[in-house]
């Protein structure tokens, strides 16, 4: 296990009322020591444990004051990483937290990694890998609904659910082995049945985890949301309206906009990431065309496309062009530009001429049509962020998906009457991928990879 002591600043670098530099590891509180000036005069490992004092950092090489602070020394093991940790509240700004660390340094702490700090309180057992992957959720999160999503799986939600179908796994494998190591009680109709059944139970709890990914994507990713149409159909106004903010330039010129522009917005709760578009057409623009094909291109990836009509011209090629490349996404059809004299006529596409939402952007009428529609298609069924075991982690919905794919082993191999010790090798699978997702079976290279997606200082 890493002993070193490790240094970062816990808070981002920049114009801000403090700074914190956080300190951890088994020299925390020396190397602080030798460093803090307290006003009372004692050393910090004289003080009191989390009390924070007033003082002065002294940079012992120059006998130079180099900030006013407050500091806060907290002995492991009740830590955040269950080590001895110092926190150092000077002034923001970056000169402070440089210089500070600079010292530190120099006293022997080194610069922690990306996620050190919560990769030694998983290390050290205070929390399981879920808790430490939602502790970076948090720092991430753009919604009320995401934090909140995370916060429960920090609070240990899913970690809770997982252990329970573990349990229900280890009550399988020793109902197994009673039959493996006692074969004369000849119980072992009986014990099929049971294995049954409890495997079918299991696979339920599964189902509703793995199904609950599907509000997971929405509120942690947000709704990929395209703006597509063929040029002056209002798609940038259309993404400003919905940004409330004139964030992409609108002209009455067709082709106005050339490369994609993505931002984020939380409409009503609804995360969505729009993704505003050249309008697709013929041209021989050079720049304009490679616009057009950005934006055919991003059509794979989209959740949902909102696809913009002008009421005021005749269906036109592109239109149709378009419709065709999206016939398999999910598509919301809008009608704009209805204040404006009708041309369009959608005679051969009955379906688009039924739902088709008329709307006027430049008039501000119809507009929250569209919000409520994207409600409808994607929060129906949703479910509560409050209540419900959300899993919100693609890693986690994969390992889900492999844990439950074993136990449906499991009653194949009852199907084909194979013999119990083939059904624990599944059951084992089983729990091996539930290990992955909590932590206690995964491996080295693969923790690393998940705290370096940290920030810096958490
Ligand atoms: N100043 C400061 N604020 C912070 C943090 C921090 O590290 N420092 N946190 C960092 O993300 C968050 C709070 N999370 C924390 C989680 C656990 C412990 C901790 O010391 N746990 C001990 C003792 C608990 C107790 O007092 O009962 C433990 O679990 O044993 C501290 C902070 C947000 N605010
Ligand atoms: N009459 C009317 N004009 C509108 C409406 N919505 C947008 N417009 C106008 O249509 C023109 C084109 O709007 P944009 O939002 O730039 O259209 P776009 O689809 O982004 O166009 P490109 O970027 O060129 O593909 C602008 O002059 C808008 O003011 C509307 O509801 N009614
Ligand atoms: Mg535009």
């Amino acid at each position: 296990m890493n002993t070193d002591t490790i240094a970062a600043s816990a808070t981002y670098p920049g114009m801000s009322g403090i700074g914190i530099v956080r300190v951890s590891g088994k020299d925390a509180i020396g190397i602080v020591s030798d460093i803090f000036k307290s006003k009372n005069g004692k050393k910090l490992s004289e003080l009191k444990n989390r009390m924070m004092y007033y003082g002065w950092i002294v940079d012992p090489e120059k006998d130079k004051v180099a900030d006013e602070v407050l500091v806060v020394a907290m002995k492991g093991p009740n830590t955040f990483t269950k080590e001895d940790v110092v926190e150092i509240n000077c002034h923001g700004g970056i000169v402070s937290v440089e210089m500070i660390l600079g010292i530190l340094i120099s006293r022997g702490a080194r610069l922690a990694e990306r996620g050190e700090f919560t990769k030694r309180a998983f290390l050290n057992g205070r929390i399981d890998l879920t808790q430490a992957e939602a502790v970076m959720d948090l720092v991430s999160s753009k919604t009320r609904n995401s934090f909140d999503l995370s916060l429960h799986q920090l609070e240990g939600r899913l970690s809770k659910e997982i252990r329970n179908i573990r349990q229900s796994l280890m009550d399988l494998i020793s109902q197994i082995e009673v039959n493996i190591d006692f074969p004369e009680y000849d119980e072992e109709e009986m014990t099929v049945e049971n294995i049954k059944n409890i495997s079918r139970e299991i696979l339920k709890r599964f189902d509703k985890l793995i199904k609950s990914a599907d509000t997971g994507k929405i509120y942690k990713e947000g709704i990929k949301t395209l703006i597509l149409g063929k040029p002056n159909v209002g798609k940038s106004s259309l993404m400003n309206y919905l940004l409330n903010e004139n964030r992409a330039i609108v002209t009455e010129i067709p082709g106005t906009t050339r490369d994609t522009i993505e931002e984020f917005v939380n409409l009503a709760g609804v995360p969505l990431k729009i993704i505003d578009t050249a309008g697709i057409r013929y041209t021989d623009d050079e720049v304009e065309k490679i616009g057009v094909k950005k934006a055919l291109d991003k059509i794979n990836e989209a959740d949902l496309i909102l696809m913009i009509f002008d009421a005021s011209k005749a269906l036109e090629g592109e239109d149709i062009m378009i419709i065709k490349e999206i016939q398999d996404k999910k598509v919301l059809y809008l009608l704009n530009k209805t204040d404006l004299p009708e041309k369009i006529d959608f005679e051969n596409f009955h379906k688009i001429k039924e739902e088709v939402i008329k709307v006027s952007i430049k008039g501000n009428r119809g507009l929250e049509k569209i919000e409520n529609k994207i409600k409808e298609e994607f929060l129906k069924g949703a479910l509560d962020v409050d209540d419900d075991i959300i899993v919100s982690n693609m890693r986690h919905k994969n390992l889900l998906m492999k844990a439950r794919k074993s136990i449906e082993e499991v009653l194949e191999s009852i199907e084909k009457s194979l013999t119990l010790e083939c059904l624990e090798v599944d059951i084992m699978n089983s729990l091996e991928f539930l290990g992955e997702i909590t932590g206690e079976s995964v491996r080295d290279d693969l923790i690393d990879k998940i705290f370096t997606e940290f920030c810096i200082g958490k």
